[in-house]
């Protein structure tokens, strides 16, 4: 019961979270691992959040799944120090990511 972009949307979210091998992305990040977290960070996200949005086909657009990957990648940037490894590990991914999505033969994703 798929559509193509749920198809494809769901293959990049798997490309993307191999780039995740520590897992630090894979689900919604509470207060008791980073205190303050909620109050700090506005609009949680997480691979486990962008999968659920895909089954709810609340993505009509590559750039609408782009947009909330630049955001978990931020939000780990904002809420974690420089030296710390999730921000480090979040820099690399927002990177690596980035490429991923903006492949020219996805073109026919966008909206
Ligand atoms: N995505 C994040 O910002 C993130 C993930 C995992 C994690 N574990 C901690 N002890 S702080 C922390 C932050």
């Amino acid at each position: 019961e798929q559509t193509p972009l749920q198809e494809a949307l769901n293959q990049l979210i798997r490309q993307l979270q191999r780039k995740d091998p520590n897992a630090f992305f894979a689900f919604p990040v509470t207060d008791l691992i980073a205190p303050g977290y909620s109050s700090i960070i506005k609009r949680p996200m997480d691979f486990s959040t962008m999968k659920d949005k895909v089954k709810k086909e609340f993505y009509q657009s590559l750039d609408e799944l782009k947009a909330d990957f630049r955001i978990m990648c931020e939000n780990a940037m904002i809420y974690n120090k420089p030296e710390t490894i999730y921000h480090k590990a979040a820099r690399k991914l927002l990177y690596s990511g980035m490429k991923i999505l903006s492949q020219e033969r996805l073109d026919s994703l966008k909206q």
